[in-house]
């Protein structure tokens, strides 16, 4: 992808600007008008996309691989997902419940987001907050008001807090997921520890459930939502030499999803040959009956945080 740097400013989308200088942190600009926060630390190098609040790229200086996968073929476009990285789905996962014309997996991985602020920690990580804008969009899809913000961290480790607040005098529910596609040698060779004894819906099989019995391998199309799950997730990955660990608060839903070859290369956007075969998605989220009711005035705040090991 090819793009230019701008003026260390960033723009809301009516135009008015406030500088946020920061040394780690430019913004750039691509050939169809979307924006890149690019990130370059002592510890990591990140992208984050300012549609969808959507980190692209994060790579730890000790990693010879990114740990997040990102398509060659991903669409870079107004008002569609970017295939790969962390998108985020709100606020619903899936299809939304009543309304199949609405985007499955929500809005705000589509909608512009804006940087409010960002600082160093005492680790040397930089951290950003980012806060969603409506548009005509969220407001015809979501009649109450709400605010929704990210705090993003990038470091040795990548942390995502994402935070709705219900403004409204009622209270409200919601789904979410961090959707994060991870980076892996070979997806036939990885494995998934942490789910046992979890009990699933199989997407695959109507949403039969099941309980989990195993440490996940995989041979095949697999999308699968574990649910009443807490606990660290890790992705064990011989061809890279690393084990990549998901931890969480707030969430309590784990969705594990691979398309595999006839599903990726019927998608238009998740790359040629076998392209598929170097990503999983490890999905932190609240989904089906895991959705989360927040009280007038209160805010929920899910987050995942992803560290890599070697192995
Ligand atoms: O193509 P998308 O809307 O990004 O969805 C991609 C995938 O996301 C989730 O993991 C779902 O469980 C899958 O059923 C879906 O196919």
């Amino acid at each position: 992808m090819s793009t230019q740097t701008l003026a260390n400013s960033f723009y809301n989308s009516d135009g008015t600007g406030t500088s946020l200088a920061h040394p780690h942190i430019q913004l750039t600009e691509d050939g169809n008008g979307l924006r890149y926060i690019e990130i370059d630390n002592p510890l990591a190098k990140a992208r984050i996309a300012l549609q969808g609040g959507h980190v692209i790229h994060w790579q730890p200086k000790t990693e010879k691989q990114p740990v997040l996968w990102l398509s060659e073929h991903a669409r870079y476009v107004k008002g569609r997902s970017i295939r790969g990285g962390v998108p985020i789905c709100w606020p619903w996962f899936g299809a939304h419940q009543t309304d199949s014309t609405l985007c499955p997996h929500g809005f705000a991985r589509v909608i512009p987001w804006q940087l409010v602020d960002s600082d160093t920690t005492d680790t040397g990580a930089t951290r950003l907050l980012l806060q969603m804008q409506e548009t005509d969009v969220t407001r015809r899809q979501l009649g109450y008001p709400y605010v929704l913000t990210m705090t993003i961290t990038v470091g040795k480790r990548l942390k995502i807090d994402l935070a709705t607040t219900n403004k409204a005098d009622h209270p409200f529910i919601i789904g979410e997921a961090f959707h994060t596609y991870f980076n892996i040698s070979d997806v036939a060779n990885v494995k998934i520890t942490g789910l046992q004894d979890y009990v699933y819906a199989d997407k695959l099989k109507n949403y039969q459930r099941y309980v989990e019995h195993e440490v996940l391998t995989f041979d095949g199309e697999f999308d699968r939502v574990y649910l009443n799950h807490s606990g660290d997730c890790l992705l064990s990955d011989p061809g890279y030499k690393r084990r990549i660990r998901v931890s969480t608060s707030n969430s309590r839903s784990t969705v594990i999803w691979t398309p595999w070859e006839e599903k990726a290369h019927s998608t238009g956007d998740m790359g040629s040959a076998d392209e598929w075969r170097n990503m999983i998605c490890i999905e932190s989220a609240n989904a089906m009956e895991n959705m989360v009711v927040i009280n007038p005035n209160r805010t929920h705040i899910m987050s995942a945080e992803y560290t890599v090991e070697s192995m």
